[in-house]
């Protein structure tokens, strides 16, 4: 593709040279012959420091900012550089360009906690609704002929891109996504032709990467007020933290807003009652009123799944088809997922919650399940916000009957330091570092009635130690704990 098209109209430098581009890569070490080297200023150092050894790789050109160009200049860099203001959304929207198509229906979610969950569920409702669909996230690329797993929540600009054609090339029309915070705020998704973005909640989190609650607020809104474009619905539960803030910059942009839940206008929630692990929702919404029967535990699943309701009716779905989907709905992997339980009937979870909020509403679910003891086995993740781990220790210690404090993913960070901090906010918890063990003593402490949860590592099938990752995982842990064998 020519450099002028892939350029043109877009927010950045005129384009002088036209040269013909095979790729594009902000990573020196993926560049190619007749790629364009996109120099970033990244949070650990300036991309520009890499144009030379992308050029010798083949790159014929380098997008990069005043100080990329600066430092190119310094470095007698000859080949053609041109300079953009923003080059992380430049990139963002000629990665869109040069890796188009994309799904023709797509919308993403964001927010602190349940955007796995609502991209999971969107999948099936737009499946159920008679569409080839897919999601993308923290659990990788799903469709229904199977899963890849990327590694981030949100990819950076060129995967997300030839991911999205790829997946529009199998047939795929219909896509919801993730956006991460660090991934609205790095430019990652702007490329993407959104119809709907939903907000499902803001609380404590990645405080080592936005300075402020603000900061990440801004960050989170972006895909409001820059992202989705000015046709799109926005779907939020006005019951949830900062929701308010949400709902009122979108009304204030113009743009359609559908509220779900208890205070919602359009999926309003009138009733819930539960059922064994599920809960009936009666619904009122400009249609009539809709029981379902959702087949998932836990209070914060009913707003996911209305949320992700409100996303498919946003993207052109019928209200009663989206509604009688919710009662094949199933959990994301890992996320309060009954793993299985002891002989003595004792009940054994998994969940992903590894920040403050998300393990209050993790652990406050499973209380009406026991009527015995609530056993917590969790830690916190090494180079992740320090600030959060005497937060999640306090939480375990107020909604849990026994906790065990253990090792997350201790990364760069010696773990027992790590629960030493969690052990601030829990001071009677037991300390059992290695993961396994903890898993095997909370299963043993487990008598009739008692429900376990262990906390943190959801979907994950590895232990970040340093720069290893050992194989983990906490449902083969569990079950091998209960005796049903390594494996699922
Ligand atoms: C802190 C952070 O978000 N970093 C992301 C960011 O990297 P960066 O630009 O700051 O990288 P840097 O290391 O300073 O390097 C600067 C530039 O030099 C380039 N470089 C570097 C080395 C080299 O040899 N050659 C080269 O060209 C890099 O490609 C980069 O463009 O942009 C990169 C490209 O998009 C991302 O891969 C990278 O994610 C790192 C791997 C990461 O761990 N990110 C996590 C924190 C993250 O994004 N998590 C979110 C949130 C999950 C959640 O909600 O909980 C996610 O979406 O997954
Ligand atoms: N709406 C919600 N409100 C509060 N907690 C939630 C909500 N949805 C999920 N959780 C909790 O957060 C955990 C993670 O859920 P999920 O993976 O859906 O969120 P996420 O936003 O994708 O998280 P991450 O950013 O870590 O990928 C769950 O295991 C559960 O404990
Ligand atoms: N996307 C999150 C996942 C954290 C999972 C937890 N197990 C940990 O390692 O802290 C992050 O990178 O912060
Ligand atoms: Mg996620």
């Amino acid at each position: 593709m020519h450099l002028s098209s892939l350029m043109a109209d877009l927010p950045g430098p005129a384009v002088s040279t036209d040269l013909t581009i095979t790729g594009l890569t902000s990573d020196s070490r993926a560049a190619r012959p007749g790629f364009l080297f996109v120099a970033l200023a990244g949070v650990k150092v300036h991309g520009a420091r890499f144009a030379r050894t992308a050029l010798e790789q083949g790159a014929v050109a380098v997008l990069t900012d005043a100080a990329g160009a600066g430092m190119l200049a310094a470095d007698g860099v000859t080949a053609p550089v041109l300079v953009s203001d923003n080059p992380r959304r430049t990139l963002a929207l000629m990665a869109a360009r040069f890796h188009a198509p994309q799904p023709a229906t797509m919308v993403a979610v964001t927010g602190t906690a349940g955007k796995t969950s609502v991209a999971h569920f969107v999948r099936q409702i737009f499946e159920h609704c008679g569409h080839a669909a897919a999601s993308l996230g923290t659990i990788g690329t799903i469709t229904s002929n199977g899963k890849t797993y990327g590694g981030l929540t949100t990819p950076d600009p060129v995967t997300l891109h030839q991911d999205l054609a790829r997946l529009a090339g199998d047939g795929i029309t219909h896509a919801a996504m993730e956006a991460s915070s660090h991934g609205l705020d790095q430019y990652r998704l702007d490329g993407v032709q959104l119809a709907a973005a939903g907000f499902t909640n803001l609380g404590r989190d990645h405080m080592d990467y936005h300075a402020t609650m603000e900061d990440y607020l801004a960050a989170k809104m972006r895909l409001f007020t820059e992202v989705l474009p000015s046709g799109g619905t926005v779907v939020a539960d006005p019951v949830e933290p900062y929701a308010d803030r949400v709902i009122a910059t979108c009304r204030a942009r113009g743009l359609r807003v559908l509220t779900v839940g208890e205070r919602g206008e359009d999926l309003r929630l009138t009733g819930l009652r539960h059922s064994g692990f599920s809960q009936v929702l009666t619904v009122a919404t400009a249609r009539g009123d809709y029981k379902v029967s959702l087949p998932l535990a836990g209070r914060f699943q009913v707003s996911n799944a209305l949320i992700a309701a409100g996303l498919a009716i946003a993207a052109g779905e019928q209200t009663g088809a989206v509604m009688r989907s919710l009662e094949d709905l199933k959990g994301a992997p890992g996320r309060l997922e009954l793993i299985g339980c002891k002989a003595n009937g004792a009940l054994a979870f998994v969940d992903y919650a590894h920040k403050p909020d998300a393990l209050d509403n993790a652990l406050a679910a499973l209380r009406p399940f026991t009527q015995g003891r609530l056993v917590c086995v969790v830690g916190a993740g090494g180079d992740r916000d320090p600030g959060k781990r005497p937060m999640m220790g306090a939480v375990a210690a107020r909604r849990a009957d026994v906790v065990v404090i253990t090792d997350d993913n201790p990364r760069s960070e010696d773990p027992a330091l790590i629960r030493k901090a969690m052990l601030e906010g829990a001071p009677g918890a037991l300390e059992i570092g290695d993961r396994q063990q903890a898993i095997e003593t909370a299963v043993s402490l487990l008598e009739a009635g008692d429900v376990l949860c262990v906390a943190g590592k959801g979907h994950e099938t590895g232990q970040i130690v340093g720069d290893r990752v050992l194989p983990f995982s906490d449902h083969d842990a569990v079950r091998a704990a209960l005796g049903m064998g390594d494996k699922a």
